[in-house]
């Protein structure tokens, strides 16, 4: 594969794993019409055009608030389930083999949609997708951060009897003012049953934050962690310690967490010796899929040929996959472009 060679079709064929998807972020506005009909939710926007001219965020905050809103449309094991196979296609096609997904637990069972039901539908289409597609995958449920720590004892509460489907717990919502120590006690309960643990931190929290998830959550993949640049010991500590970063370059745009994507510290990041991976966030509201991302990066910030193999080469090997499907992927990767 020549650098010149890395054309859209190539970027969505590279064999690659999605680490860092929010599954109530790819709810497609055309999707979300179709649930609010059958489920009788009324949707503030009468159509889908009026919803997608929404899509137009300021902050973190004002993309959460559409987002949380919008999620009341999901109810019931076959929405979860139809959600997530539309994503599982359109990743599929972008070259994911392994997805892992985030959930928010908290914000449905809040809503009185049951914890298994939002489980089962995404196990469910986890499993079609397995079987037809050969894709892999599990879940990450996520405490939201700017709820009260009880809320996210109880959600890993019922999180601990799904550990069939769930395979680590992750932290997600409105960042600043919500520091990572606050859920100290909670990953440790997570921890010690034998939960991975990972959590968004540097996204629009300082570098501090950063350090605290792997200082008190241990967490073993930071989710975004660009403002990680402001601090270049920190980067050393990153790179030194072999944490990768799930970096999501469209999201960051589009939530002005960098102002421009020419701006991104992508590679500064990965030219330091930090393993970094490229992923999509919340598809339906940024702006694009996995290999959309990629896309977007060979655009503004140039990309060659051996970045993008090196990227995905983490992705695979920072997953929770067994040995095995990682060696299966890394086996496919290395026949790219071949
Ligand atoms: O980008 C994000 N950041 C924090 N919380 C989130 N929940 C969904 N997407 C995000
Ligand atoms: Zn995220």
């Amino acid at each position: 594969m020549t650098d010149d060679a890395l054309t859209d079709d190539a970027l969505y064929a590279l064999p690659k794993a999605e680490l860092h998807l929010h599954i109530e972020g790819t709810l497609e506005p055309e999707l979300a019409f179709e649930l609010a009909a059958r489920n009788g939710v009324d949707l503030p926007y009468a159509t889908v055009e009026e919803l997608s001219a929404q899509y137009d965020f300021d902050d973190l905050q004002s993309f959460l608030d559409l987002y949380y809103a919008t999620m009341a449309v999901l109810r019931t094991r076959e929405d979860f389930a139809e959600l997530t196979r539309r994503y599982l296609r359109r990743a599929h096609a972008q070259g994911v083999r392994h997805a892992e997904l985030f959930f928010d637990p908290q914000a449905h069972t809040a809503r009185g949609v049951a914890f298994d039901d939002v489980v089962d539908g995404i196990g469910d289409a986890l499993d079609e997708a397995g079987r037809e597609f050969g894709m892999s995958g599990g879940l990450i449920l996520c405490f939201l951060r700017d709820q009260p720590v009880a809320s996210a004892e109880e959600a890993l509460t019922a999180g601990l009897r799904r550990t069939d489907r769930i395979v680590g717990v992750g932290l997600d919502s409105a960042e600043v003012g919500y520091p990572p120590s606050l859920f100290e006690d909670v990953y440790a309960r997570a921890r010690a049953a034998g939960l991975h643990a990972v959590a968004h931190a540097g996204e629009e929290g300082p570098p501090a934050y950063v350090r605290e998830a792997l200082d008190l959550l241990h967490a073993e993949r930071i989710d975004h962690g660009i403002r990680s640049i402001e601090d270049p010991e920190l980067v050393a500590r990153l790179a030194g310690e072999h944490i990768p970063l799930t970096v999501c370059p469209l999201s960051n745009v589009r939530l002005r967490a960098t102002p421009d994507l020419r701006d991104h510290p992508l590679h500064r990041l990965d030219a330091a010796g930090v393993r970094v991976t490229v992923n999509s966030d919340d598809p339906a509201y940024f702006g694009g899929y996995a290999g959309q991302n990629f896309a977007a990066v060979r655009d503004a910030l140039g990309l060659t040929a051996d970045q993008a193999r090196r990227f995905a080469r983490t992705s695979i090997e920072a997953s929770f996959a067994s040995d095995e499907r990682k060696a299966e992927l890394l086996a496919e990767l290395d026949g790219w472009g071949a």
